[in-house]
């Protein structure tokens, strides 16, 4: 995360199979556009979204990365230097939310994180407004508890919970940076005993 004056910068990357919205989720955040007729992504797009979170501006860089298989050569680049990554499904595609721990992994392979433990994800399961779901949101609820990542049901057609989802990565990423911090203080303020002039004895 770079910080400037007016507005930190941020980067958000959008990941999950082909088709589940994530260029449509992208789209309704920083347009608040919908397009029922999308083309699927072929290597990586971006847009900038300045929100305001705590009293801190931040200017959102969301990188929407092509889900097809062929594009992995062309997207996996583009993830260095993420603060977050949005693990996205959709809950009419059962597959798609199989395939999470698949991009999960292939992200802090190619990000290379420095503490891939807390990494920020948040997980989007969207189309919610489609009426035959095949995806339970118990089931999706469940797997990101387990992995300790926030979950959100969105609609990129109808904006059902997209806000959220983004700013929640914002927090997501605020808390992570708190966490590092406490952890660089606790570091520094541990005494090395060995160090220590020795005390007492004898002359
Ligand atoms: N009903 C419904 N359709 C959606 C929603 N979000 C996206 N779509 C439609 O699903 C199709 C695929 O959407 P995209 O946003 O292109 O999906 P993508 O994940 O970016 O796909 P790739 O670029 O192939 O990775 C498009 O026809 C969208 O209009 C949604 O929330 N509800």
């Amino acid at each position: 995360m770079s910080k400037g004056n007016k507005s930190r910068l941020v980067k958000v990357v959008l990941l999950g199979d082909g088709g589940v919205g994530k260029s449509s989720l992208m789209n309704r955040f920083v347009s608040n556009k919908f397009d029922a007729q999308l083309y699927h992504t072929i290597g990586v797009e971006f847009l900038n979204k300045e929100i305001t979170v705590g009293g801190t501006t931040f200017t959102l860089q969301i990188w929407d990365t092509a889900g097809q298989e062929r594009f992995r050569s062309l997207r996996t680049p583009f993830y260095r230097g993420a603060d977050c990554c949005l693990l996205t499904f959709a809950v009419d595609d059962p597959n798609s939310f199989k395939n999470l721990p698949m991009w999960k992994s292939e992200f802090l392979h190619y990000a290379d994180v420095p503490d891939a433990e807390h990494f920020p994800f948040v997980v989007l399961g969207n189309k919610i407004d489609i009426a035959n779901r095949r995806v339970a949101k118990d089931e999706a609820a469940t797997w990101c508890a387990t992995q300790d990542i926030p979950f959100f049901e969105t609609s990129a057609k109808d904006a059902t919970n997209v806000d959220m989802a983004f700013y929640e990565a914002v927090r997501r990423i605020i808390e992570l940076e708190g966490y590092l911090d406490s952890t660089r203080r606790l570091q520094s303020d541990t005494v090395d005993l060995s160090k220590q002039p020795r005390r007492g004895g004898c002359c």
